[in-house]
């Protein structure tokens, strides 16, 4: 079976259809799954260059788009019996991701599998019949390495550790049943643990991504950002770099992948910290070129201080906190006073910001203010604002790159 490709970035569309359309390898039409755009080739050899660093699935005869999930499930109901058909296809999710093995429904108040007339349906016609239907809608519409299917639910705003607590299964086993309580299971799991559940796995720019659904969040959404981490900034290479948010490697490896000597990381949730030893393997980058400190990113100047690593030359600060990394902004700037002589640091800071504080500039102006209040030596400077993605209705998910050197005020001329 040939590959399609799947596309976050619209402006890659057009480039890659080129691309393909130079070697005949493009196939019509294009089309939308979710919010992502799907190109269609003739390559049925997941190695071949033209397709190998994008995200990609086999595809059959029958698009699987929208239509294809209301088409299948309306026949599926009228085959039943169900008498209440239209009222199901009214609140039936259309959009959905695929993070292999995993199907996982989007949900809204209007449309979902949570909503009560599905939970109702599922209720009255029994567990077989809710798992025929999910292995049927697999077997005709996806690809056949997508095993299981869940809903997923909003995270908790108000856990720091931004974990998926209420991801919705709706078909195959998401958790071992020999594997302990879910609340033991999230703070201290024990090795054998690590295997008594599901792992996705997706390819970004190459670079290869697992984790742990019932445990860790994942966001696709980042991946222009990643692209930018790869592209943007060639003095990563030889030089070291802090990821104080690290997850599971979201900004992590694709620093290690530009070629950064080495990666601390600070991360609390034990399951992303599997999640990231997982990618280092995936990856094939040596584990000795990222210290990972499973605790929180308050010990990063001792742990910095104490590990192996002589002449320190951070050059990279990554601060990946939704909403807000504020809390990170001291351990910062106290990493860049580690070092000496002072080279250009640069802060990669992570930020909600409402677009009028976007476009009238004072979020810049605010956040480079606040650090000179935490540290007066140093001279800040706006680098770059890249607006990442949209995090609710005139909210941004925005990183600011902020320039670090020592102030002219304080050089000494000797
Ligand atoms: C969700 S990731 C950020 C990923 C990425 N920026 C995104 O939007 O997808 C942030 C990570 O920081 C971790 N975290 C939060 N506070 C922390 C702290 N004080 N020290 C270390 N890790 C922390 C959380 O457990 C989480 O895995």
């Amino acid at each position: 079976m040939p590959y399609e490709i799947l596309v976050d970035d619209a402006k890659l569309v057009k480039p890659i259809k080129t691309r393909l359309e130079g070697q005949r390898c493009f196939v019509k039409p294009i089309y939308r799954d979710g919010d992502r755009r799907v190109i269609r080739t003739t390559i049925d050899d997941e190695h071949d260059p033209l397709i190998a660093d994008f995200c990609k699935r086999f595809y059959r005869s029958e698009v699987p788009d929208d239509t294809g999930i209301v088409g299948f499930t309306r026949r599926f109901l009228e085959s039943e019996g169900c008498e209440q058909t239209e009222a199901l296809l009214d609140c039936l999710p259309r959009r959905y991701t695929i993070y292999s093995p995993l199907l996982l429904f989007n949900h809204s108040t209007h449309r979902s599998f949570e909503h009560p007339a599905w939970r109702s349906y599922f209720s009255e016609v029994g567990e077989a019949a809710k798992a025929k239907y999910f292995r049927q809608m697999l077997a005709q519409l996806f690809p056949p390495e997508i095993s299981h299917v869940a809903t997923n639910m909003p995270i908790v705003e108000t856990d720091v550790m931004r974990r998926p607590f209420n991801i919705a299964p709706l078909y195959g086993t998401l958790l071992s049943p020999q594997a302990g309580a879910v609340g033991q299971l999230r703070a201290d799991p024990q090795p054998a643990d690590f295997d008594r559940t599901l792992w996705c796995h997706v390819v970004q720019n190459g670079i290869h991504q697992l984790w742990a659904p019932m445990f860790t969040m994942f966001s696709r959404g980042n991946i222009k950002e990643k692209k930018r981490v790869l592209d943007v900034f060639p003095e990563i290479e030889g030089n070291d770099v802090v990821d104080l948010y690290a997850g599971i490697g979201y900004f992590t490896l694709s620093y290690l992948k530009r070629g950064a000597r080495r990666v601390f990381c600070f991360e609390l949730n034990p399951w992303s910290v599997e999640a990231l030893r997982r990618g280092l393997d995936a990856n094939s980058f040596s584990r000795d070129r990222c210290c990972i400190y499973n605790e929180s990113n308050e010990t990063c100047v001792q742990r910095i201080s104490e590990s192996s690593v002589r002449d320190l030359r951070v050059r990279h600060i990554n601060l990946g906190l939704l909403p807000s990394s504020k809390a990170g902004w001291p351990l910062a700037l106290a990493i860049v006073s580690m070092q000496q002589p002072l080279p250009v640091v640069t802060l990669h800071i992570h930020e909600n910001v409402h677009v009028s504080a976007i476009d009238s500039g004072s979020f810049v102006a605010e956040t480079l203010n606040q650090l000179a209040q935490l540290n007066g030596s140093y001279s800040y400077a706006a680098a770059h604002l890249e607006k990442i993605k949209t995090f609710a209705p005139d909210v941004w998910h925005v990183c600011l790159d902020v320039d670090v050197t020592l102030s002219t005020s304080h050089i000494r001329l000797s």
